[in-house]
């Protein structure tokens, strides 16, 4: 089981202070989906050139043009890059064939899917790495969470890794890693905590002991 530190509220420089802080307990880091609208690409390029030996997953949650987008966020140096499930199946396969030949991986955001297992199966079938289940933040404010739906996916999926994010904190990881997702994924739970580096060394912890 893996950690991935998600970085959404913040600009480059932000970025690089908040990585260095809990670099030694994050497997992944992921360059959101605001930072890249407000920064564009080069975040996800100056992230991998601070911190090469890091995985970095380019949060671009494509819902179109999946091959050319793929092909940008790999020059950026993604290693990892977000498509939505709620897209179109070509999007999704041309998706994968392009991070094939670039040698990245593809991320299918389940965010919003309304038939979820059938819709994971069915991607699951099209190569991909990660199918991820996801409450985002309105999801969020409304008291959602995607604990269900992780479990409804693992039922399903047989090829793919499992992901999950959305309003994780140390308190309801425990609860998280009883489903027993490949990787969970954690913005506001390390980037809002008093203590960054405690609340990222407690998670990496209890990842660890998980998997
Ligand atoms: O993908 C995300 C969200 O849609 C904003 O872009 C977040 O990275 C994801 O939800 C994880 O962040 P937290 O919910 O703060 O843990």
């Amino acid at each position: 089981m893996e950690l991935q530190l998600a970085l959404d509220l913040v600009d480059i420089p932000q970025a690089k202070e908040l990585v260095k802080e809990v670099e030694p307990y994050i497997d992944i880091v992921e360059i959101g989906t605001p930072v890249v609208i407000n920064e564009g690409l080069r975040a996800v390029k100056e992230i991998k050139e601070a911190f090469p030996h890091l995985k970095v997953l380019a949060d671009l949650k494509i819902m179109d043009a999946g091959g050319y987008e793929v092909m940008k966020a790999s020059e950026a140096g993604a290693d990892i890059i977000t498509v939505l499930g709620v897209s179109d199946d070509s999007t999704i396969q041309g998706a994968v064939a392009e991070a094939r030949k670039q040698n990245k991986k593809i991320m299918v955001d389940m965010i919003n899917v309304k038939n979820i297992e059938e819709r994971a199966k069915q991607v699951d079938t099209f190569g991909v790495d990660y199918i991820c289940v996801h409450s985002g933040y309105d999801h969020q404010a409304a008291g959602k969470n995607s604990f269900e739906e992780l479990s409804a996916i693992k039922r399903v999926v047989k090829n793919a890794k499992t992901a999950i994010a959305g309003g994780i904190k140390l308190e309801t990881l425990p609860e998280v890693i009883q489903a027993n997702p490949d990787l969970v994924i954690v913005g506001g739970g390390i980037t809002g905590h008093a203590d960054k580096p405690f609340a990222a060394a407690e998670m990496q912890k209890l990842v660890r002991q998980g998997s």
